[in-house]
């Protein structure tokens, strides 16, 4: 007989911007409605929670400064993929996000990482690319383009798996679909077309099924150390499956930074040194 595996966090390097500008002043996703009040100081608030959070688990937090008139600039995650020590880093769609990711670029030179590419391709990063620890799950649709798949394999040197995207309320990939432990993973199959969800089921037969309930809440932003998985506090059903998986749900409190269409994974680069 099978049991429920025994799940093994491993330590993690994460890297994090403080919201302290924090505004919804411009719409490019449908999460965004800038007629609706915003505190940056209770995304703060929440943030500091997700990063306490981390930490509470053993887990480095590193962080880059905040820049006044770059309110998106929290979702570190938007802002560059780095396997094995390389990075590549962002070319965002919209203008208003531009900027960031020349701030991040220096970040990462200042910080010791001499192998840093600026992507030629439309590159949401993280939003957009998932590691699997074998695999480097893609998606487009929405913001990054195809061509960054093929431009990510080139330059991290890991076979990329490119998924569409169909829905735009989950226009970056980790809106629907996030990495458990080593080629382990969770998704909302609805988010992806017909052909992309045949490639998920083929390749993670055993993969957690989220529902739209969870969708909804930007549940499948989640982050996972392998045991410990932070996620919004709505995602009930999804934790649920968790903890039938043998992982360990942390509920987070992300209602402030969900008003401009992100949750705890956005807020969280992994730092894969
Ligand atoms: C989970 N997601 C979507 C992220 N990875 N990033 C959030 C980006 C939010 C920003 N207002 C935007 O629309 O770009």
């Amino acid at each position: 007989m099978t049991g429920t595996p025994r799940r093994e966090p491993t330590p993690r390097r994460y890297l994090m911007c403080e919201p302290t500008y924090f505004t919804v002043e411009y719409s490019i996703n449908p999460w965004m409605n800038p007629d609706e009040p915003v505190s940056a100081e209770l995304a703060v608030k929440q943030w500091t929670e997700l990063a306490d959070t981390y930490r509470r688990f053993g887990h480095r937090v590193d962080t880059i400064r905040p820049v006044p008139g770059l309110p998106d600039m929290v979702f570190a995650a938007n802002s560059g993929t780095v396997v094995d020590g390389r990075v590549l880093g962002a070319r965002f769609r919209n203008p208003q996000r531009t900027a960031e990711a020349d701030h991040y670029r220096r970040w990462f030179l200042d910080h010791g990482y001499r192998d840093v590419v600026m992507p030629t391709a439309v590159n949401e990063a993280e939003g957009d690319f998932a590691w699997t620890g074998r695999l480097l799950l893609a998606g487009s649709g929405f913001r990054t383009d195809p061509g960054a798949h093929a431009e990510a394999q080139e330059v991290l040197g890991v076979p990329v798996v490119s998924l569409q995207l169909v829905d735009p309320r989950f226009y970056h990939l980790d809106t629907a679909l996030f990495v458990l432990s080593d080629d382990h993973i969770a998704y909302y199959p609805e988010a992806f077309s017909p052909g992309s969800q045949r490639v998920l089921a083929r390749l993670f037969p055993d993969a957690i099924i989220a529902n739209a309930a969870d969708a909804e809440c930007l549940g499948l932003n989640g982050v996972s150390d392998g045991r410990n998985v932070v996620l919004p506090m709505e995602a009930t059903h999804l934790a649920e499956r968790l903890v039938h998986a043998g992982y360990e749900p942390t509920f987070v409190d992300i209602s402030e930074l969900r008003k401009s269409g992100g949750g705890p994974k956005c807020c969280t680069m992994e730092l894969r040194d």
